[in-house]
């Protein structure tokens, strides 16, 4: 079998009494979707703060690129290749789109935040900024702050970055969240292509998209996972149809 790109095994997290992370395990392989689905509240954004290191799992491990990455903080993990886009943005919003852009090209190189000046100079580096940004259908909207742009197109800022990062695994949390239909559209699209570049962890719940997307579904309830399996297998699934489902299939 193929290695796993991202191995989580027998994960826990407390918050308190609440169980939040109840013993999951998962794995993300080259090439696929995994889409995360479940009820408000199951734990599916604890359990990707944990992968991308936000918080701390209280026992199991995560294994990213061959390697233990529980010791590693948030820029560590970066590092590594794990990429990712939050329901809260991590962006800056006063920077224009490119220059979002070129910070997290300088970020993959190890130069400093700081000298934003002579970054703003190096013509290689706006050149390889802005190639990311026409792979995901921004290049007009370049001088823009970030703040400007529209919650999908910042959505579809936040994946330039993560592709400026090199990321060798993408952890989506609700990309479709505050999309009109037409932008889902659009985006479903894109992450179709996005496959190919690197594997994506996908926490949605809009299951249009989940169903035209996810080579597998995990199925996550107070904080455990139900099911794991094809869209088929999952639509047919009669615990996952009570649990979540229902109307859904
Ligand atoms: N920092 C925290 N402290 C205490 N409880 C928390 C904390 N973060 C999350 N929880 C609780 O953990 C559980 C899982 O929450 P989480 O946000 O991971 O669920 P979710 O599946 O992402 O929900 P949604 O689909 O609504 O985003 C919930 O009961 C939530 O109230």
């Amino acid at each position: 079998m193929v290695e796993p790109v991202l191995e989580i095994s027998d994960l826990v997290k407390n918050f308190g009494a609440l169980r939040a992370t109840d013993g999951v395990t998962l794995d993300l392989r080259p090439g696929e979707i995994h889409a995360l689905i479940g009820p408000n509240g199951a734990g599916k954004s604890t359990l990707i703060h944990q992968i991308c290191g936000t918080l701390r799992q209280d026992s199991g491990t995560i294994r990213f690129a061959g390697q233990d990455i529980g010791g590693l903080g948030v820029a560590g993990r970066a590092r590594l290749g794990l990429g990712r886009t939050f329901q809260v943005s991590s962006l800056a919003p006063e920077f224009s789109a490119l220059r979002n852009v070129m910070l997290a090209v300088q970020a993959r190189e190890g130069t400093s935040f700081r000298f934003f000046k002579p970054v703003m100079r190096d013509g290689s580096l706006i050149d390889t900024a802005m190639a990311m940004l026409e792979r995901v259908g921004l290049t007009a909207r370049a001088r823009i702050p970030a703040a400007e742009l529209s919650h999908g197109e910042r959505r579809q800022l936040e994946i330039a970055m993560a592709l400026a990062l090199r990321s060798k695994a993408f952890l989506l949390d609700e990309p479709m969240a505050g999309m009109g239909p037409e932008g889902s559209k659009s985006l479903t699209r894109f992450l179709d292509a996005l496959r190919q570049e690197a594997p994506i962890l996908l926490v949605e719940h809009d299951m249009d998209a989940v169903f035209a997307l996810a080579d597998r579904i995990s199925v996550l309830v107070y904080g455990r996972i139900i099911a794991t399996g094809t869209v088929e297998e999952i639509r047919r699934d009669p615990a996952v149809r009570t649990a979540y489902l229902g109307d859904h299939v």
